[in-house]
């Protein structure tokens, strides 16, 4: 078992009131960590720490400097990859493929593509015209926001968490991170990484803690903390929107999703259901970008039920590093209990259940952990309970559709507004449908194929703003013009 601390101007240190709290696994229940919880006290340490480090050392760094060292961020993740890996699996119980081959490099990428776009985006100038005829020339340069408070999740918790971090030091601001009580430890390895290759003391600050009266509530409500960004669910956005109201911070919200899947019956059948399976069950289904609601073209309807039955049929629960097993447990009894209650209500409002729906069998020594089935429905009504909330489980329900229109009506019936996915070989119908889906996000003939240069975010309750590519240095930076009279 080991001790997690705060990570406070460059040192790990435990909580001033010695306070702490479990990080037990979701595979087995198992105590893996005591971790330190985050006071008002830490949090203002932390805070001072990340401000006397942007009038200090880091605040006097040039751009090359900052882009070099984050690039050293980067190499220094990947020497220390497998560390990462086993943090990562430790704390969300998610197999190693998904950690080696998506979580952990994307870690280490998020650190370099900021470090390029800082690098190559130029700032905007315009030539005016005066009545005196010699004219105007304004510029404009890009200045840090200050001091940043991260607050991020558990599902994918160091890709999350980096994602807001990487541009955020590219910009030359400084952090204070709250991740997920549930997922302390690749935050903190974090920490090791940044002393390690020379990052100055306070300018990546981690407190743990909770949201409500803990270390995220008092993170978000600190005057010295100049903008939030934030990943999680909707609700604690809107929490988090109230706190930054006060003294006027900017915010950048990820939020949550109730994605709509649609697969057209002239796509690619194999590939179809293997995007779908991988969008729904992927991380256990605990993706913001995962699909809830497929809709599949009547005429295969059946068959396309039947196939992706059989892949759900074919998962094997068990621990992540078990090269036998390929799904992963929920994050938290909490969330077991959550979706659970889904599946229930599921039924109760009549859907026909093709697969899943409860607790799978597990081996004596794995149950304590939050295991549920993957499951897939079918019958229910566009306004059942399960076709309107996220339930962030496995699971999905299949309905068959007829008409292209009726199909968008249903994917864009839903408060939310993050991801679509399309599946067709009908080229135009896959441009016109995608301009008319209301998200931030529409692959098509794919899932989670992320180029870091793109914007990213949500419609409606999904989020506010973008970040990806020169969107983060929108954020993350402040711009400011400056007119020159010729
Ligand atoms: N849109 C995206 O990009 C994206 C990505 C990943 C996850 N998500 C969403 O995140 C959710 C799952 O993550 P979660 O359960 O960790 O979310 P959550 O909102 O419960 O918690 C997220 C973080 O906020 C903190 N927090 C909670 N209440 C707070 C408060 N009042 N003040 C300050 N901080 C507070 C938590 O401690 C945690 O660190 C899902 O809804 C999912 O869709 C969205
Ligand atoms: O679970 C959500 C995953 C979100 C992914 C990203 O934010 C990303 O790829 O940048």
């Amino acid at each position: 078992m080991q001790h997690i601390n705060h990570f406070i101007n460059g040192e790990f240190v435990s909580a001033v009131d010695g306070k702490s709290f479990e990080k037990r696994s979701p595979v087995d229940r198992r105590l893996i960590a005591q971790v330190s919880e985050g006071g008002k006290v830490d949090v203002d340490r932390a805070v001072h720490a990340a401000r006397a480090a942007l009038n200090g050392e880091w605040g006097a760094f040039t751009m090359e400097q900052r882009v070099e060292i984050l690039y050293g961020v980067a190499d220094e993740i990947t020497r220390r990859f497998d560390d990462f890996v086993e943090a990562e699996m430790a704390d969300t119980g998610q197999p190693k493929s998904i950690m080696t081959h998506a979580f952990i490099p994307r870690g280490a990428a998020n650190f370099k593509i900021f470090a390029d776009v800082i690098k190559n985006v130029p700032n905007e100038s315009f030539q005016t015209t005066t009545p005196d005829g010699l004219g105007a020339l304004n510029y404009a340069i890009r200045v840090p926001k200050g001091v940043v408070g991260v607050v991020s999740p558990w599902n994918a918790p160091f890709l999350l968490m980096t994602w807001k971090v990487g541009p955020a030091l590219a910009c030359g601001n400084t952090v204070v991170v709250k991740p997920s009580e549930e997922t302390p430890l690749t935050t903190t390895l974090l920490g090791e990484v940044m002393n390690k290759v020379g990052v100055p003391k306070g300018v990546f600050n981690v407190v743990h803690g909770f949201g409500p009266d803990s270390a995220g509530e008092y993170l978000t409500h600190h005057p010295k903390v100049d903008a939030i960004t934030f990943t999680g669910e909707t609700t604690t956005g809107a929490a988090i929107m109230k706190a930054a109201s006060e003294g006027m911070r900017d915010v950048s919200f990820e939020l949550g999703g109730k994605n709509a899947g649609i697969v057209f019956a002239d796509s690619d059948f194999d590939k179809a259901v293997d995007g779908i399976y991988k969008s729904s069950f992927l991380n256990s289904g605990q993706v913001c970008l995962g699909t809830e609601r497929v809709y599949v073209e009547r005429p295969i309807f059946d068959k396309f039920v039947e196939a992706l039955k059989k892949k759900v049929e074919k998962v094997r629960h068990g621990r992540p590093d078990d090269e036998n097993c390929n799904f992963g447990p929920m994050i938290s009894h909490e969330h077991q209990a959550k979706v659970l209650s889904y599946y229930a209500k599921a039924v109760e409002e009549g859907a026909t259940v093709v697969t899943g729906g409860g607790v799978p069998s597990i081996p004596e020594e794995l149950k304590e952990g939050a295991w549920v089935e993957p499951t897939i429905w079918t019958g229910l009504a566009e306004d059942a309970t399960v076709m309107k909330e996220e339930i962030f489980g496995p699971c999905c329900h299949i309905a068959p559709f007829d008409d292209e229109q009726q199909v968008i009506n249903w994917a864009n019936d839903t408060e939310y507004g993050l991801s679509t996915t399309v599946w067709t070989r009908d080229l135009s119908r896959a441009h016109r449908v995608a301009a008319k889906i209301n998200v931030g996000i529409t692959w098509i003939n794919s899932w989670f194929l992320r180029d870091l240069r793109t914007a990213f975010g949500g419609s409606k309750q999904s989020g506010i703003g973008r970040e990806g590519g020169v969107h983060s240095l929108e954020f993350y930076t402040e711009t400011r013009n400056v007119c020159v009279k010729l």
